[in-house]
């Protein structure tokens, strides 16, 4: 299964198109809709999220609420094209044109700007920034919520909440249900567990904005009901956890990611970072803990699948940063109108869908079938076959 996104963040519209979804599976416009919703949502977003209201338009592969087999494409209209169809205009302009013209010549740090002018040979950066801006992850996640909904049908939960924002921790050592997880998250304004740790988070951001500042934080994804052995240890290219890890690296503004204990693995010996094995009549093979995060030798183990990324601060400053004119060569301090101060809960959004997106490849390549019946027959009678071994 594979998707390609099209679309420019102040052009008419983002378009994805989904091929090798099987047939028969239900899949409604709602569906990706209220993770689309749920992407916008989150402390410290700027004014465009008030100008936006993301929602699919369904361009074919559905009928009457299932898929047909033949390629999914989802449509979300830009609303904020309206002011922009003349900076963005597809048609050639006049010369005298020169507000329109006018090219951005000052690349900001920390974004794709100054890279991608020359690599692609833009003397106008924004031909860079409309397309490396992280409107793009509005349609990542739109079919990213195609492979939630497949998942969720063959039993597969995931889930997300926000671990740390500016240096502030949240206080979550275990979580009572995946279920009551993503409920208390969602209610959340930083999606964060935590109570405390959350009024604290809104702090550090209102601060940081007041300050013309940024933050970054950890979000964390949890998968449960994942089958044992998908992926593979035979092929660098099949290994399950380095397609999550380059997955959640593809997000805008994401520099690291681990998964169970992670990082802290390096600090400890190996009877504490490996996981035994448990095995009992009613659920076959099991775990004692889960600190390799629900992977081994590049397959899912069964048990609960907990990946981690870490998102930057954003890099766009009220507080300007020093930059080089490229007409000129001149040093200027970046000055900005409007962006986020925070999106690490919106992150933590797009982190789940690109993670459900993955999984859900991965099992459609190990269990295929042009038909959904069809799969979710091959991943239960997996399901019995690992539990009988
Ligand atoms: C949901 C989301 C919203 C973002 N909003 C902004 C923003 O308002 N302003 C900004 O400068 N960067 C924002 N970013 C980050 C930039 O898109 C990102 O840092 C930039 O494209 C450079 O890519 P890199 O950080 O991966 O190297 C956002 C990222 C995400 C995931
Ligand atoms: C539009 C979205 O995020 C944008 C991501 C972004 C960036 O540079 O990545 C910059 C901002 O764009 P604008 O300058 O138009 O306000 C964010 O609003 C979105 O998440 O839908």
């Amino acid at each position: 299964m594979r998707y390609l996104t099209s679309g420019e963040s102040h052009g008419p519209k983002l378009i994805t198109i989904i091929e090798g979804l099987p047939s028969g599976m239900p899949l409604l416009a709602s569906d990706i809709n209220e993770e689309l919703a749920r992407r916008q949502k989150g402390h410290g977003r700027g004014r465009r999220m008030q100008i936006e209201k993301d929602t699919v338009e369904i361009g074919g592969g559905i009928r009457h609420g299932y898929t047909l087999g033949s390629p999914v494409s989802l449509i979300v209209e830009n609303n904020d094209w309206k002011h922009w169809t003349k900076i963005m205009g597809q048609d050639p302009i006049e010369e005298d044109e020169t507000e329109i013209k006018r090219k951005i010549s000052r690349p900001r740090p920390g974004h794709a700007d100054l890279n991608g002018a020359i690599k692609y040979g833009h003397r106008d950066m924004r031909n860079v920034l409309e397309r490396s801006s992280a409107r793009e992850t509005t349609v990542r996640v739109a079919a990213g919520a195609v492979g939630k909904k497949l998942l969720s049908l063959l039993g597969i939960k995931v889930a997300s909440h926000v671990l740390e924002i500016g240096g502030v921790k949240a206080n979550v050592e275990s979580y009572e249900s995946i279920e009551k997880l993503a409920e208390i998250s969602e209610q959340s304004p930083v999606r964060c567990l935590d109570p405390i740790a959350e009024k604290e988070m809104m702090k550090a951001i209102d601060d940081a904005k007041t300050n013309g500042d940024s933050i970054g934080g950890i979000v964390e994804v949890i998968v449960e009901g994942m089958p044992v052995g998908v992926g593979s240890y035979v092929h660098y290219d099949r290994k399950l956890d380095a397609k999550l890890a380059g997955a959640i690296m593809s997000i805008n503004a994401f520099k690291g990611v681990e998964f169970g204990i992670g990082f802290e693995a390096a600090r400890k010996p190996g009877s504490e970072v490996h996981d035994e094995i448990l095995w009992d009549e009613q659920n076959g093979y099991t775990r004692k803990t889960n600190r390799l995060g629900g992977l081994e030798g590049g397959m899912s183990t069964g048990m609960p699948i907990v990946v981690r990324g870490v998102m930057k601060p954003i890099p766009t400053l009220y507080k300007p940063l020093n930059s080089v004119d490229i007409e000129t060569k001149e040093p200027f301090a970046a000055s900005i109108e409007r962006s986020d101060s925070c999106a690490v809960p919106a992150a933590a959004v797009v982190a789940e869908n690109v993670v459900a997106w993955e999984l859900a490849c991965a099992i459609i390549d190990q269990f295929y079938s042009d038909r959904f019946d069809s799969l979710l027959e091959n991943i239960n009678k997996h399901r019995e076959y690992a539990r009988e071994f």
